[in-house]
């Protein structure tokens, strides 16, 4: 596939020009306080992320009055971590670069009216990839299938990697994943500019807005030529010259164009053309767009509302495959309300990530951990996996526990009899059993961060802005 070809041989140019192609980039995985951790550790409702740079995390050094060997040494050590961390930054932004020049190389999607048949993909079946940033690998050998339908949340710590496996998706940059699969990745607010919001989800149907300039076009054409031929003809009677010639050749061009028209007006209403201007006011609206802000144009919103305009459009372009990265962040209760209800019914497969518990229960079907550079998938809501995962782990750590027991034991013996003549088969036995004894992995649970904030003093310190009024025959001043 050629843009998976283009992003992976400027993944490998990336490579090339790091400095160390393993090494960690610029920022840790962001921590993260939660008011309501989870057992396994996601944030989930009502928290809130903190990203911060690993350089503010150090506490700054005092500068050394007389640089001793030890001084110096520090010194040398940070400007080598600045040094690394830059070199991370600008790796990571070189990524970010060959993103986006793969991503406008990539065809637009739109609205995909297909055949009569409908939408040709079904499951997808991604086996053994890998997703690297920068150098740095965030998913190893992963298998994942999507199942056509399937509504997947996709969970994991911050930082390991989600949205870049959501990016590399939506880029085709995945085996498995069907060239003509139309996957839309929500990423990024639309573009400002003069079009009104209603207008700017319409224009996500193509076929529809150029069917209708071209009808509008030939109309437009059919009401000349009529002019020009009833013109024509009078002329031609009046000169009583040529009048079966220019007949012929104004009549033709005339079922020329009532023929293209039959065609457009039939593909219009099949393409159910009528009604795309009302659903894509019912989308926005319940995106919380009144009416008189559907007729705005996009510039004059926000970042967060032209954030809700390009969900709307995916949305309204229903693609093989929705990708979107916390898409609650921008939205009121409102619309948060109405976009569940409108995915629950979601006819197609979609990957959501987010770290709304209430949102993901009431929306998703599976989940998909990122947990350790894997993926695993687990069939039910947000609470069900939660619980799965729990009663996972707890398994995994008695069988670790009983296994390490088992081994101990056998380590005892052999430890005891090893020179012990009389003993030396049990102990060749109890070796040969300890080598054949398979390893349970130990449980590796996500680091758990905790922030602490010194109580405030009873006193409150001294107040920042201070108003004073005056109150003057019955009015403040
Ligand atoms: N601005 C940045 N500068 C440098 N590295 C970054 C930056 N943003 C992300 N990364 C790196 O890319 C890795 C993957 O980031 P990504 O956004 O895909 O993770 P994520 O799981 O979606 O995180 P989150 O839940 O915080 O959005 C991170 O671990 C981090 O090391």
């Amino acid at each position: 596939m050629a843009s998976r070809r283009v992003l992976s041989s400027l993944l490998r140019s990336s490579a090339r020009h790091s400095p160390s192609t393993r090494a960690p980039l610029a920022f840790p995985p962001p921590p993260i306080s939660s008011p309501r951790p989870s057992p396994t550790g996601f944030l989930l409702s009502g928290a809130v992320e903190y990203a911060v740079p690993a350089a503010s995390l150090v506490p700054p050094s005092p500068p050394p009055t007389s640089p001793t060997a030890g001084a110096i040494g520090k010194i040398i050590d940070s400007g080598c971590v600045r040094d690394d961390a830059e070199g991370h930054l600008a790796q990571y932004q070189m990524h970010l670069a060959e993103m986006e020049a793969v991503r406008a190389g990539m065809p637009v999607v739109c609205v995909n009216h297909g055949g009569n048949e409908g939408s040709a993909v079904r499951d997808i079946h991604m086996e053994n990839f890998t997703v690297s940033v920068g150098g740095r690998d965030l998913i190893t050998d992963a298998s994942v299938t999507l199942s056509f339908g399937r509504h997947y949340g996709l969970v994991g710590r911050n930082g390991t990697g989600k949205t870049s496996f959501l990016r590399h998706m939506a880029m085709h940059a995945i085996d498995g994943i069907p060239k003509n699969c139309q996957i839309l990745h929500v990423e990024q607010e639309v573009e400002g500019d003069d079009t009104t919001a209603l207008q700017c989800v319409l224009n996500s149907d193509i076929e529809r807005i150029q069917l209708l300039e071209e009808e509008a076009r030939l109309l437009s054409q059919q009401c000349t030529d009529t002019y020009a031929v009833v013109r024509k003809r009078d002329l031609e009677d009046d000169e009583e010259t040529g009048k079966s010639n220019s007949k012929a050749n104004g009549s033709m061009d005339k079922n020329a164009i009532s023929k293209r028209l039959e065609e457009i007006y039939k593909r219009l209403e099949f393409i159910d053309a009528d009604s795309a201007e009302s659903r894509a006011a019912s989308i926005l609206a319940g995106l919380s767009f009144t009416p008189e802000m559907q007729r705005k144009p996009t510039k004059t919103f926000s970042g967060g509302w032209r954030m809700r305009i390009a969900l709307a459009r995916a949305l309204f372009i229903e693609p093989d495959l929705l990708l979107l990265d916390e898409p609650t962040n921008h939205l009121d209760l409102h619309a948060v309300l109405w976009l569940e209800s409108y995915l629950v019914r979601w006819p197609k497969t979609f990957i959501v990530v987010s770290h709304a518990r209430e949102f993901l229960n009431t929306v998703v079907t599976d989940i998909i951990h990122l947990h350790g550079q894997k993926l695993t998938t687990y069939k039910g809501d947000y609470d069900t996996f939660e619980k799965t995962r729990e009663e996972q782990l707890k398994n995994q750590k008695k069988a670790f526990e009983s296994k390490e027991k088992a081994r101990a034991h056998m380590q005892a013996f052999i430890d005891k009899f090893r020179y012990n003549a009389k003993r030396a088969s049990l102990v060749q036995s109890r070796i040969k059993a300890l080598d054949r004894m398979g390893h349970v992995d130990a449980v590796v649970n996500d680091p758990d961060y905790k922030f602490e904030f010194p109580n405030p003093d009873d006193r409150p310190g001294p107040p920042i802005i201070s108003f004073r009024f005056h109150f003057v025959c019955g009015e403040f001043f």
